[in-house]
């Protein structure tokens, strides 16, 4: 199985979309310069973010999935594959998820910037708890990747204990406690920007795929 190499892929493929937009606010667009800014020194990376998975080409797709996850395969119609995209980078700007992400190797940390756009709403006012639940998947399952590679989510386990206001900017904020094994524990929380607001606390469980077992 090769990794994807861009020439094949069509132009909007390469698209990075963790860049500021015009849709962005003024405190995301705030974040995002001070976390690049903390990139200088290569104590933080930024994490380039795609609408596609790494292995686009449908043979690609397919060749993983049949070595990764065989059982799930016989249930998957290949043909759509070619339709796939990530669940969070598919709203029009700035309605949807927009967030940016960075990451420290010292510290084992992965912070997220991220705005709930309008169609993210559950409670009036609010942002949907399963809009958070995701992005705070999408930002330990990303530490874990970056730890150990092929991963699945076991176990999330969130508290939610303030709302988050609609269309505010928050930080995710997770940390690689520890690995063992094929286990890997990762806890989270997300913060208001001013950090006055302590939102949402998680831990997880990401466990490294072993292509032998027949999951
Ligand atoms: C996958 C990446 C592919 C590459 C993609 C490339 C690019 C992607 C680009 C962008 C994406 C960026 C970021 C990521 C964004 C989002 C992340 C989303 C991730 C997900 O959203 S993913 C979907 C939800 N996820 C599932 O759909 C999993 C269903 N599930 C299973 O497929 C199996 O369950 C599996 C494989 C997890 C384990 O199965 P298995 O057979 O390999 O291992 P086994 O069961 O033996 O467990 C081994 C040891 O873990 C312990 N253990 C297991 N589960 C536990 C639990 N829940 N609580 C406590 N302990 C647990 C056991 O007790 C044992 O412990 P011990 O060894 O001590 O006995």
């Amino acid at each position: 199985m090769r990794p994807l190499a861009g020439s094949y892929l069509p132009e909007f493929f390469h698209e990075d979309h963790s860049l500021p937009k015009p849709s962005w606010s003024k405190d995301m667009r705030l974040l995002f310069d001070q976390f690049m800014k903390k990139c200088e020194d290569g104590s933080w990376i930024h994490l380039p973010s795609y609408n596609y998975t790494l292995f686009q080409r449908s043979q690609d797709i397919s060749a993983f999935i049949h070595a990764y996850l065989p059982t799930a395969s016989k249930l998957i119609n290949e043909e759509k594959l070619l339709q796939a995209k990530i669940f969070t980078r598919n709203f029009e700007d700035g309605l949807g998820f927009e967030y940016v992400m960075f990451y420290n190797d010292v510290e084992k940390r992965v912070v997220c910037v991220f705005e709930g756009g309008p169609y993210l709403q559950g409670m009036p006012g609010c942002l949907h708890g399963g809009a958070i639940a995701t992005m705070i998947d999408a930002t330990v399952g990303t530490s874990a990747m970056i730890a150990e590679g092929i991963v699945m989510t076991a176990n999330l386990n969130i508290n939610f204990k303030r709302p988050v206001p609609l269309c505010s900017v928050v930080l995710i904020n997770s940390q690689l406690d520890k690995i063992e094994g094929r286990k890997l524990f990762i806890s989270c929380n997300v913060q208001s920007v001013d950090e006055k607001t302590l939102y949402t606390e998680a831990t997880s469980l990401f466990i490294k795929l072993d292509p032998e077992k027949q999951v």
